[in-house]
């Protein structure tokens, strides 16, 4: 369906390319989503932990609070050993007291390591389970988007959304949230122990904590922007990959390869700039923290020596504290790092969630009914079509066929050919006027009652990975193994498959590549076949082939289009002189119709594409 650009090789000029390395590729889908930290939007990120919140993670919560109890006990546990059984201060050291100190830590300590263990298998579970569904839904409704939404995309940035944005969510769902939990939960207990050892002191050393926060919240905005145009980056990249690779072909007859790879480099080092820029960002948290807590841990020592003195803390209780103190910057410290994540993860559930948004153009109507079996009868009634605002494709079609008629269209390159077949199907609704199957209005039906009637081949036949049974089984997933050779013999395929090394369990690469152009043209057609659909749309395949196997189709399209409606858009003589009419198109119109005879007579536009292309041969 899409228009195959015939490029003539131009000699190389003398003189040097004036076009710039960075302004060949354009690419336009990448443009930073730059919205403020929403709540809403972090809340339909988590909800897809709900499913989950019920069974495991009150097994999680549970495990974490067991870690947490345990590790806040350890510190208090010393400060008992020195102050009630070791210092010097007692009359009498208690050594015993000091051995089931020592034993109930050590039992501590294994509690919490089998309160981790547990804690990061739950927690893998819940992460792997979010992600799944997130993909899932991800492309379930990238499946749903119309034609409209693939034009403007490239492949590649597609595919990044799909994968690299869903994968780092991957990290926040399984490590970030609980740790963020944990770590708050020992916040939080930490706060209460040192307010409830010695308040002074506790308040003392948590001055500098309301510093440090103002100070990450400025830092935050640049840090989300920074990351944002990391990915940004990083889709312009894969956009450019997934081209070059379609393209390498191209690339290699027009050696090519080296103003390529300027211009790969040029992305390359932008986004390694650009990753510089935001990994260098998100470093200035952790010596942030560390100076804090410097200064926090100089306030304790010197204000808990001054409280020693006074006799309002013991020794004991100074080490508990500096224990406690120690445990209080590390979750500080993974807050701010689990805050950087969420930022990470922002950008790219903004990116993810921007898709999920996207409606498709093309849906049913409110109530809109099953298109029943139908006969086939189509009528295009005034019919206008504008891609793009303004620039109409198609202006005013009015078009009449009776069921089982085969019709060929045919005009210059752009007249509106491919347009009016994706308009048949509904790829994309029509601007103005009505097309009708059987009288239905094709907009008052359902997609699917519509799509499931019309077998579609197109130009650039896609093979998927597989099997050449399942490629032909696409075309109805149920058929059996005797219908899906009853079609391949039906269009001359059965006897290039049985030749192929495993029959029909030849197993083709993906895009079938290993395939001759024909070899896949008669596998769409058995495809198309085995669906049995009322109507046809087929889009002619331009490249030329031998003459042998040009027969072969035509004999296999014949038996294709034999009691169909059926539109092509023809490029062969043969295929144009079978068809029952002519339709030639210019600029959006209809300007001839009839058959082969009658439009030669005419000695209009088809007069002159024919005459082109017998000049050709
Ligand atoms: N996805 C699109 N977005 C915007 N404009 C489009 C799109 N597809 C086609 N057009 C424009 O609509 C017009 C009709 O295109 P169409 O593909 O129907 O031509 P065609 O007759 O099938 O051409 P060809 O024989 O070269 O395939 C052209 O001007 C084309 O540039």
């Amino acid at each position: 369906m899409s228009t195959e650009v015939v490029i003539e090789k131009e000699p190389k000029s003398k003189h040097k390319s004036s076009i710039k390395t960075e302004d060949r590729f354009v690419y336009q889908d990448d443009e930073v989503i730059d919205k403020e930290f929403n709540w809403g939007q972090f809340r339909r990120l988590f909800s897809y932990m709900k499913p989950y919140s019920r069974q495991l993670l009150p097994k999680v919560l549970g495990v974490m609070i067991i870690a947490t109890i345990t590790k806040l006990t350890v510190p208090y546990l010393t400060s008992m050993a020195i102050d009630k059984a070791i210092s010097p201060a007692l009359s009498e050291p208690s050594l015993k007291l000091l051995y089931m100190i020592t034993a109930a830590a050590l039992i501590l300590y294994i509690i919490q390591w089998a309160a981790g263990t547990y804690r990061i298998k739950y927690t893998n579970i819940i992460g792997q389970r979010v992600i799944y569904d997130l993909r899932a839904d991800l492309f379930k409704h990238i499946q749903k988007l119309s034609f409209s939404f693939f034009d403007k995309r490239p492949a590649g940035s597609v595919l990044v959304r799909v994968t690299n944005d869903v994968n780092s969510l991957q990290d926040l769902f399984t490590n970030g949230v609980v740790n963020m939990l944990i770590d708050c939960i020992q916040l939080i207990g930490i706060v209460i122990i040192l307010l409830l050892i010695n308040w002074k002191l506790g308040l003392a050393v948590m001055l500098t904590v309301p510093v440090m926060f103002f100070i990450s919240t400025k830092l935050r905005r640049t840090i989300r922007i920074a990351w944002q145009d990391v990915r940004a980056k990083n889709s312009r990249i894969n956009s450019h990959l997934n081209e070059s690779i379609q393209g390498i072909r191209v690339t290699q007859a027009f050696t090519q390869e080296q103003e390529n790879m300027k211009y790969f480099d040029l992305m390359n080092m932008t986004s390694k700039r650009s990753w510089d820029k935001a990994s260098a960002m998100n470093q200035t948290f952790g010596p942030l923290i560390e100076v804090t807590g410097g200064i926090g841990t100089f306030i304790l020592f010197w204000y808990g020596a001054y409280l020693i003195q006074t006799g309002e803390v013991t020794i004991g209780l100074l080490v508990a504290f500096t224990n406690y103190v120690g445990n209080f910057w590390d979750p500080i410290n993974r807050l701010g790092q689990m805050y950087n994540q969420l930022l990470v993860a922002m950008a790219s559930s903004e990116r993810i969630f921007e898709y999920m948004d996207e409606k498709p153009k093309v849906v049913d109507q409110p109530g809109a009914a099953e298109l029943p079996q139908i006969k086939g009868d189509i009528q295009f009634e005034n019919v206008v079509f504008e891609y793009e605002k303004n620039r109409p494709a198609l202006k005013g079609i009015n078009l009449q066929v009776e069921a089982g008629q085969s019709i060929a269209l045919v005009g210059h390159t752009g007249s509106g050919k491919s347009t009016i077949i994706n308009l048949l199907s509904r790829f994309y609704d029509i601007t103005d006027g009505r097309i009708t199957i059987d009288g239905y209005d094709i907009r008052d039906v359902t997609v699917q009652s519509l799509r499931s009637q019309i077998g579609i081949v197109l130009q650039d036949t896609f093979i998927f990975s597989g099997t050449i049974r399942d490629n032909i089984r696409f075309g109805r997933l149920d058929a059996t193994d005797e219908e899906i050779e009853a079609v391949a013999k039906a269009v001359h395929a059965h006897d290039f498959i049985i030749h192929l090394p495993n029959g029909y369990d030849t197993e083709v690469e993906e895009r079938g590549n290993a395939l001759s152009m024909g070899q896949r043209q008669l596998l769409s057609f058995a495809r198309a076949l085995l669906a049995d659909p009322r109507i046809l749309i087929l889009d002619e395949a331009t490249a030329s082939i031998d003459t042998e196997t040009e027969l072969k189709i035509q004999e296999a399209l014949q038996v294709l289009l034999k009691g169909r409606t059926s539109f092509i858009v023809a490029h062969r003589l043969s295929t144009i002189r079978n068809a029952n009419r002519i339709v030639v198109l210019d600029h959006g119109e209809i300007k001839e119709e009839g058959n082969h005879e009658q439009l030669l007579q005419k000695q209009g536009i088809y007069y002159g594409l024919i005459e082109a292309q017998f000049r050709f041969l």
